[in-house]
């Protein structure tokens, strides 16, 4: 909101590159109240924006940018700083004067304060806005403009603690999914599934899982554009995810191959999924194979049933492609 201030050729004279840093600093810190006042037409003057001192000296919780200066100050105050406002504009140059009053801490005090109005010029040379500062001795005695500078900081280490605590969950997500089709990677996915396979295990639950390919995908790559095999992709992960619940464990396991687990899932439960995925998937004209394997009794690791749906989906593609395989029963689309 004082970006106005860094047009002003007089300002750019004076300052270097971190004029913007040190403009920044003085809105936010200085214990004298500023305001940007826009111009919008002679004696229509509208607040842009006040720094945090203004702010406590007014009320923290009311919002002033866009309001007239009338919503501010009352009457007599705010006719005068029309007036000077005025001159201000049709002179171009500062216009310093006493006011008889002022607010502390949102209450109004007849205490003389100064009031400096600095115009603000567009590159053209149109002014725009002015910088009001008030010079109120009493200002720099209030606690609550100490108190709201502590708050301010407090805010900022809150704000940058978020956008800390967000880049960590981003990188978290990042190191956990594959990019593309927003699946689990395969070293989280395995993590996952181990864990899921020593809690079935524990307490003799069963446990379902898929490993499915795209059939002929290098061919879709080669026919239609990488753009159209990754889209394929991105498919074929929606539709997984549209498919199965929410705590079944969905990854890509490399290339054009997803594994999903099944918690709590039997053969007949998983060979349901497995059919409703394939036909989903038709009906869009991409064709999967799945190996379809459960738990059993001697498993030593999940690895031993990825390894048994490895093998049934290597049948599948030899059967004939889109097509599900089980150990126990073979089913044909
Ligand atoms: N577009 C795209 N292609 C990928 C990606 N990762 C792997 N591939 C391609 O996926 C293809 C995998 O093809 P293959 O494993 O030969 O299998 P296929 O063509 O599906 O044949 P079958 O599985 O036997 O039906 C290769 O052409 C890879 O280049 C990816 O992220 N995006």
């Amino acid at each position: 909101m004082i970006m106005p201030i860094r047009n002003n050729p007089g300002f750019q004279d004076h300052f270097d590159d971190d004029a913007d840093s040190i403009m920044k600093f003085l809105w936010d810190f200085f214990p004298a109240p500023m305001m940007i006042i826009r111009f919008e037409e002679p004696g229509n003057f509208v607040v842009e924006a006040v720094n945090p001192t203004q702010k406590a000296m007014l009320s923290s919780k009311k919002i002033y940018a866009g309001k007239h200066l009338s919503y501010i100050f009352p009457a007599l105050l705010c006719d005068e700083l029309i007036v000077n406002c005025g001159h201000c504009v049709a002179d171009g140059v500062p216009v310093r004067y006493e006011m008889a009053g002022g607010y502390i801490d949102g209450e109004y005090h007849q205490s003389d304060c100064q009031i400096l109005l600095k115009p603000i010029s567009t590159l053209q040379g149109a002014i725009t806005h002015l910088l009001c500062i008030v010079n109120n001795p009493s200002t720099y005695s209030s606690s609550k403009v100490a108190h709201y500078s502590e708050l301010e900081i407090e805010r900022r280490v809150m704000e940058r603690t978020d956008e800390l605590t967000t880049i960590n969950q981003q990188l978290s997500y990042l190191a956990t999914h594959d990019w593309l089709t927003e699946a689990f990677n395969r070293r989280h996915l395995l993590e996952l599934a181990t864990t899921e396979f020593k809690r079935v295990c524990r307490y003799g639950l069963s446990l379902g899982l898929l490993m499915l390919d795209i059939d002929h995908f290098k061919s879709i790559n080669d026919e239609k554009g990488h753009a159209a095999g990754d889209q394929a992709l991105q498919t074929v992960a929606r539709a997984i995810r549209a498919t199965v619940r929410n705590c079944d464990l969905v990854g890509r396991y490399g290339g054009d191959e997803f594994i999903i687990v099944l918690p709590e899932t039997d053969l007949h439960g998983a060979r349901t999924i497995a059919e409703r995925l394939r036909s989903t998937l038709q009906g869009a004209e991409l064709f999967i194979s799945i190996g379809l394997a459960t738990l059993e009794r001697n498993d030593q690791t999940i690895d031993d049933v990825i390894n048994r749906a490895d093998h049934l989906l290597l049948s599948a593609k030899r059967n004939g492609r889109n097509r599900i395989e089980s150990a126990s029963l073979t089913l044909i689309s």
